[in-house]
């Protein structure tokens, strides 16, 4: 029997009570331990983490009591039906301890890895960005795997067995349905694979292009133009964006050049000059502001005296007045970036805090994520960094222009195919369709296929490269960059409609409109109250995620990539995709 739908407004009253306490005590414990990394801090966390999910466990079966059909508010029923969600929590006392401790372990061993002595932030990564010497990029892309994801490999197989153990016993076939079940769209799948092959063409033309200028800097027997990019060239660890390597690829020499790194650093800007300006590009707009508890509790720069994790991350404490960031913010373009990436989830935040508990999410896991990068976007153009005296006067020409459009395409064209292989890669383990036998094999395969980027030296069973990458050991799942990617072009474009931008969408800056700002505030305090499609819809008029506006915005750089590679009869793609570089060089 079921209990009557009059008795659900009273449970959930319960519940959005109950619910703040419980996840202000699990984030307070994990901020404790990402801001000071110990065995005692990280025991706390996996403690607080297992009370709520087993707080989880019991609200859903309450929950459970009541027939969704019979409740007549939509509002309310959508409430219990997440609120009917288990978790972790269905896993045994036993089984959850064993999930924490290896999501916990694997954590802790990515954090503190380093290669000579080095941590990975900020000493791997400026080698990885700055250094044009082959062998010592290759010396240390592999350090840092045999450091961290190397070790990883048996934790990670005890981690996708209970994973799945979760999913099934929640009614999921294995953790990559469950992961996909966040979207609430059927199809969700042939939604990525379309907008993929939609925004290939791009890619194809600008990895050809920058395999061109590789190869004129590094020579022809490390780089074969028609076969795929050793991995370890592109000026990023795992060669998910490749805006390190813009000096090599700048298409117009002697133009002005994209980037504030220069200007950050003569002007003598400090982390926090970077969030308070970040934070005003928000208020001028007429978005929040950040309060004063997020400026008072906002770890800023990377301690000096103690282990933290280092990785840029954004903190809801659902009391609705604590909010932070954590990062080990250095002063250059793409930590102002990240700054503006990490002040987009804070604003959802805050915009949607008076929903209840379970709807303070995003409208789905990749709307939170292009919400500080739709008005990077903005921030980054040549007229607003010329605005904030980042950069000289931009001329006012193509080749500028060009300039521009190619230092955007390094980080958000070249970051799509990796937004979509990593989640790929752990669908087909979390399905099985990847055997345990053979998890480094596949994510290579994956690597060539949809990245065009081969390893600087042959890869086993022994390796484990994905846990190299943050999200792999950290449990966090990756499509909703993926489809970050996608839907912040098309908030852009909607955002430059609403502040009246007229000519070029790459030229829009909608800084100081209160228009483009309302229309982004009322779809964020909807929070996940909604289906992201009904979100999506009351923002930009269309129902589907579409790469049409991304398009529209590097169109100009298309034409200008094609007309160069035709010129140089490249070989568009990697046909030679079993190519591999000598490792004796
Ligand atoms: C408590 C908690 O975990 N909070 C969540 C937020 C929430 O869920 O509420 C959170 O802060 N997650 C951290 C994560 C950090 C970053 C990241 O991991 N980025 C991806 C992909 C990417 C790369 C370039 C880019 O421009 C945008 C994305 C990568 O680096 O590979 C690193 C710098 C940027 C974003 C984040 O902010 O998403
Ligand atoms: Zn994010």
């Amino acid at each position: 029997g079921f209990a009557s739908p009059d008795g659900a407004p009273a449970f959930l009253e319960q519940y959005n009570s109950t619910s703040e306490v419980k996840l202000f005590e699990a984030v307070d414990a994990e901020w404790n331990y990402n801001v000071n990394i110990n065995d005692q801090t990280q025991a706390a966390s996996e403690a607080a983490g297992i009370a709520l999910s087993n707080f989880q466990a019991e609200q859903a079966v309450g929950a459970k009591l009541f027939e969704p059909s019979e409740i007549t508010d939509t509002n309310l029923r959508r409430q219990v039906e997440k609120i009917s969600v288990v978790g972790e929590g269905a896993l045994s006392d036993e089984d959850l301890a064993a999930l924490s401790k290896v999501n916990g372990d694997m954590q802790t061993a990515y954090s503190t890895a380093t290669y000579n002595g080095k941590p990975l932030d900020p000493d791997l990564t400026a080698t990885m960005a700055s250094s044009r010497n082959y062998n010592e990029l290759r010396d240390t892309w592999k350090g840092w795997r045999d450091a961290s994801g190397k070790l990883m490999r048996e934790d990670f197989k005890t981690y996708v067995d209970l994973q799945n153990e979760v999913a099934v016993l929640n009614g999921f076939d294995d953790m990559g349905a469950f992961w996909r079940a966040a979207y609430e769209t059927p199809n969700i799948e042939q939604q990525f694979e379309a907008v993929w092959q939609e925004m290939l063409p791009l890619y194809e033309q600008l990895h050809a292009f920058v395999r061109r200028r590789l190869y004129q800097q590094y020579g022809d027997k490390v780089i074969n133009l028609k076969g795929p990019i050793p991995a370890h060239l592109l000026g990023n660890m795992w060669a998910q964006d490749w805006l390190n390597v813009y000096n090599l690829v700048e298409p117009y020499a002697g133009y002005t050049r994209p980037d504030a790194t220069a200007g950050l650093q003569q002007q003598g800007w400090t982390a926090e000059k970077m969030f308070h300006e970040a934070d005003d590009f928000f208020g001028n707009m007429g978005l929040i502001r950040a309060p004063q508890a997020f400026w008072d509790k906002t770890m800023f720069t990377k301690p000096t005296d103690r282990d933290v994790v280092c990785h840029a991350s954004a903190w809801d404490f659902y009391n609705r007045q604590d909010f932070r960031i954590k990062m080990c913010t250095e002063i250059n373009q793409q930590d102002f970036v990240t700054i503006h990436h990490e002040l987009g989830h804070i604003q959802y935040y805050l915009q949607y805090m008076d929903q209840p508990t379970v709807f303070r999410d995003g409208a789905n896991p990749g709307f939170h994520e292009a919400v500080g990068d739709t008005l990077a976007l903005s921030v980054g153009t040549l007229d607003h960094l010329y605005k904030l005296d980042l950069i000289g006067k931009p001329d006012e020409n193509p080749q500028s222009d060009i300039n521009y459009l190619m230092s955007v395409a390094l980080d958000k064209i070249a970051f799509i195919p990796f937004g979509y292989l990593m989640d790929k890669w752990r669908w087909d383990v979390f399905s099985g369709r990847s055997a345990k036998t053979n998890l480094n094999q596949a994510w290579w395969d994956y690597r060539v296929k949809y990245q065009g980027v081969t390893p600087p030296l042959s890869r086993t069973e022994e390796d484990f490269d994905p846990g190299a990458k943050f999200h792999i050991p950290n449990n966090v799942p990756y499509i909703r960059y993926f489809v970050s990617v996608v839907v912040q072009f098309q908030f852009y474009e909607a955002l430059c409609g609403a502040s009246g931008h007229v000519g070029d969408l790459y030229k829009c800056d909608f800084n100081g409109s209160t228009e483009a700002g309302k229309m982004f505030g009322d779809m964020l305090k909807l929070g996940s109250s909604v289906t992201w499609e009904d979100a999506l819809e009351k923002m930009t008029g269309t129902r589907e995620m579409s790469s049409a506006s991304l398009v529209k915005y590097f169109q100009p750089l298309l034409d200008f990539l094609t007309e160069q590679n035709t010129k140089n009869n490249e070989v568009i793609g990697w046909p030679d995709y079993s190519w591999e570089p000598p490792t004796n060089t």
